[in-house]
């Protein structure tokens, strides 16, 4: 006859179980990652680092542990949240990805202290590894939707902003700024909030203008300066290495300091005078030929750009353009993006 389990083993197999499930969900997590990191990035070394996290976690699942494993008895297994079984895109997915791999490993923390303390140890090791991996994964993204993008839509205050934008959006926008000067910062922020959550839905960039606060605190991708703004040193310094940061030049000098300071990308303009910027002189389009031959890093041309003359700022050398009324005024937003995003797709294909 078979013993029945004491008390204190029923208890011992469920934590085993708890351990067993979330070595699991660490590991799978894990490959969901890899698989972008070596097939979507083709980055050998995030790749890498991934298996090696996935090979650690391997390391403590013992079969001691398997064998705890009831599938059938495990309620768990039936319950999904909607949002599991839609993703709006690769962003969305590695995000819920590392959600799950953290958690998991709080979990398995947690629940070791009762089993191995050298593994709880290791699993608080590995969820700081995680979040490392997390923090060069999405700026890595970032800088390669950056790098990709050809349209930079940047918003006026509008009764019709999330329309104007979404409307944007649908017809193929990646970057997107939100600029404000005149809104209380309760409003801004809801605004940016609000904004932020499209263009995540999208799969789009999103860039807080001027303000370094209003970035952090809704977690967008980054934030862009003028001449007159915080500078780039502290800038840098209080949102780091992972979130962009892009500053508005209007000459050579300013383009090569902008470099040497380590923005990752830089307006070009205005090309032509703008009611959108009233007072600052245009710089023509002999400083967007400049760019095209000097500037390493990516640079919009912006100011007074619209349908009838994107060609001739195409023409000059521009491979990117920023805008503000030709969207935010426009009375079909998604056709105006798509129209502007053909023309400059059509000199070079697709980034
Ligand atoms: C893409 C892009 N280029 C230039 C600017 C202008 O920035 P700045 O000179 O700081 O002026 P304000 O926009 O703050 O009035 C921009 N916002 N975006
Ligand atoms: C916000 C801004 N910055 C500029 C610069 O040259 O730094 S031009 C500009 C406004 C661009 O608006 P529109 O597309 O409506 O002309
Ligand atoms: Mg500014």
């Amino acid at each position: 006859m078979v013993e029945p389990y004491s008390q204190k083993e029923q208890i011992q197999q469920v934590v085993y179980r708890i351990l067993d499930a979330n070595l699991d969900r660490a590991r799978e997590g894990l490959r969901i990652i890899e698989e972008w990191c070596r097939f979507g990035l083709n980055n050998a070394q995030l790749a890498l680092e991934c298996k090696r996290l996935r090979q650690e976690v391997a390391k403590w699942h013992t079969p001691e542990l398997r064998a705890a494993r009831d599938t059938p008895g495990d309620p768990g297994t039936e319950l999904t949240h909607p949002q599991e079984e839609q993703r709006a895109s690769i962003k969305s997915v590695l995000q819920a990805n590392f959600c799950r791999i953290e958690e998991a490993l709080r979990v398995l923390e947690e629940y070791s202290k009762l089993y191995h303390p050298t593994m709880a140890k290791a699993c608080k090791q590995m969820r700081y590894q995680v979040y490392t991996l997390e923090s060069s994964l999405m700026g890595h993204q970032r800088h390669q939707l950056l790098w990709r993008s050809r349209l930079y839509l940047v918003t006026s205050p509008s009764e019709t902003l999330l329309n104007n934008v979404e409307a944007a959006l649908k017809g193929g926008l990646t970057l997107l700024q939100y600029r404000d000067k005149t809104a209380d910062d309760s409003l801004r922020l809801e605004q940016a909030r609000k904004l932020r959550q499209l263009c995540h839905i999208y799969g789009a960039l999103f860039i807080v203008n001027d303000r370094v606060d209003v970035a952090l605190a809704v977690d967008a991708d980054g934030v862009h300066l003028g001449q007159q703004d915080m500078p780039i040193a502290v800038a840098r310094q209080l949102l780091g290495s992972q979130r962009l940061i892009g500053l508005s030049t209007t000459n050579k000098e300013e383009m090569q300091a902008a470099i040497a300071e380590g923005v990752d990308y830089i307006g070009v303009g205005p090309v032509y005078e703008t009611p959108t910027k009233l007072g600052k002189v245009a710089t023509g389009l002999e400083y967007v030929s400049y760019a095209a031959k000097n500037c390493s890093i990516p640079w919009f041309a912006i100011g007074g750009i619209d349908a009838n003359n994107i060609n001739d700022v195409i023409d000059a050398g521009a491979e990117r353009v920023a805008v503000v009324r030709s969207l935010m005024q426009a009375e079909q937003p998604t056709l105006v993006t798509q129209y502007l995003l053909s023309q400059l797709n059509r000199i070079k294909p697709e980034l």
